[in-house]
């Protein structure tokens, strides 16, 4: 049976990722899209790129009128907006993916530590799922409330955790250099993101501070079954879409480049959307799909692992849509590719 489905934050980038993907999905009707502007745009307005393809307006939407009007939820706003949104659509019994960071950390303390804000709906985190499938995907199906994870974190957790658990690499020292491209930040305008200010220039932010770095320690402490700490630096890359992590680790023992790559190719065989490559892999190879290229190399006796996504897509709204389908029962790649 087919589900009414709701976007809020609807006029951002997530938003108009999820309604390309969502539009080709057979068992979706698109039939509400959130926004604050009071004026009601036509979708065509607020994304030009949708003109001829879904005849929707964007309006300030209540929880009741949502209950009204979808059975799940795609919630694409900023953080903690969205934690108080999730909290009236759970009363309501809308399932919900939130695109957000607000349900991914297990420690309501480490949240507000690394948000800065109080958290607005903590009782909520231990129902939460997060939502990577090449790890979750049982608790998925089963989940209401599924945390989509972050766009950086899902480069580094699908290239980091399968090694971490075979016990090939070292819980100490690990270091994950990322770049991003602009369309990370999202549309709401921010200076540094302004075209003179990134285009031609690369630059390091976050140091030392960036939000996505308890999110990756946390997965890969389960990971490791011990406390990891990992150093974390995103660079923003005058680009449009697309991440690129090279991750450093000390290898255990004699471990080698073969030994690397057979255990990430025998942890993703049957994964859909993660690729072992041979080659290093450019964000290109996967811009607009909802995939992951991974390949390892000890080089002077250091392990280090190539992952690229497409932070829009396998980083966000794709992941979003994998994380639905397994939660709705219909096939987990429906609407993907
Ligand atoms: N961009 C990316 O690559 C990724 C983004 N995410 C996360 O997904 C979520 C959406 O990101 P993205 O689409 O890029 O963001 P955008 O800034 O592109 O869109 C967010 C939308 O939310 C609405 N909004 C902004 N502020 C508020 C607020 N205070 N209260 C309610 N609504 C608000 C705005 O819509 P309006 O003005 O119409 O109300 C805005 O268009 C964020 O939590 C982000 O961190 C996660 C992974 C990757
Ligand atoms: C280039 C850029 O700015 N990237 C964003 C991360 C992408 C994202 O939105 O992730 P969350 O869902 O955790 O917010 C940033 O560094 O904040």
């Amino acid at each position: 049976m087919s589900k009414r489905v709701a976007i809020l934050g609807a006029s951002g980038y997530t938003g108009l990722e999820l309604i390309r993907l969502l539009l080709r999905h057979p068992e979706v009707e698109i039939t509400a899209l959130g926004t604050r502007q009071e004026e009601n745009p036509h979708v065509s307005e607020v994304h030009p790129q949708l003109t001829g393809q879904l005849d929707l307006r964007l309006e300030p939407l209540t929880a009741e009128q949502l209950a009204e009007r979808a059975d799940s939820v795609f919630c694409c706003l900023p953080h903690a907006a969205s934690a108080e949104a999730v909290a009236q659509l759970m009363e309501h019994e809308l399932d919900v993916v939130d695109l957000s960071a607000d349900y991914r950390l297990r420690d309501k303390d480490v949240y507000e530590k690394w948000y800065g804000v109080t958290h607005p709906d903590a009782g909520r985190l231990p129902s939460a799922v997060y939502g990577l499938p090449e790890l979750y995907r049982n608790q998925i199906k089963a989940s209401h409330l599924v945390a989509n994870p972050g766009c950086y974190p899902t480069s580094a957790i699908l290239a980091l955790y399968p090694l971490l658990k075979a016990g090939l690499i070292s819980p100490a020292g690990i270091n994950i250099d990322s770049k991003s491209g602009v369309s990370g930040g999202g549309r709401t305008p921010k200076p540094a993101f302004h075209y003179p200010e990134c285009n031609e220039s690369l630059m390091a932010y976050g140091v030392g501070a960036h939000r996505h770095m308890p999110e990756i320690d946390q997965m890969l402490t389960e990971a490791a079954g011990e406390s990891v700490e990992v150093l974390f630096t995103p660079h923003l890359v005058p680009m449009d879409r697309g991440i690129l992590s090279t991750c450093y680790a000390t290898p255990v023992g004699d471990v080698d480049t073969e030994g690397l790559m057979a255990c990430l190719r025998e942890t993703y065989a049957d994964e859909p959307f993660v690729d072992v490559v041979d080659k290093p892999p450019t964000t290109k190879h996967v811009a607009f799909t909802n995939r992951c290229h991974l390949t390892a190399r000890v080089v002077r006796g250091r392990a280090l692992v190539i992952s690229v996504i497409d932070n829009l897509i396998k980083g966000a709204s794709g992941a979003a849509v994998q994380n639905f389908n397994l939660m709705q029962g219909y096939k987990e790649t429906t609407a993907l590719i």
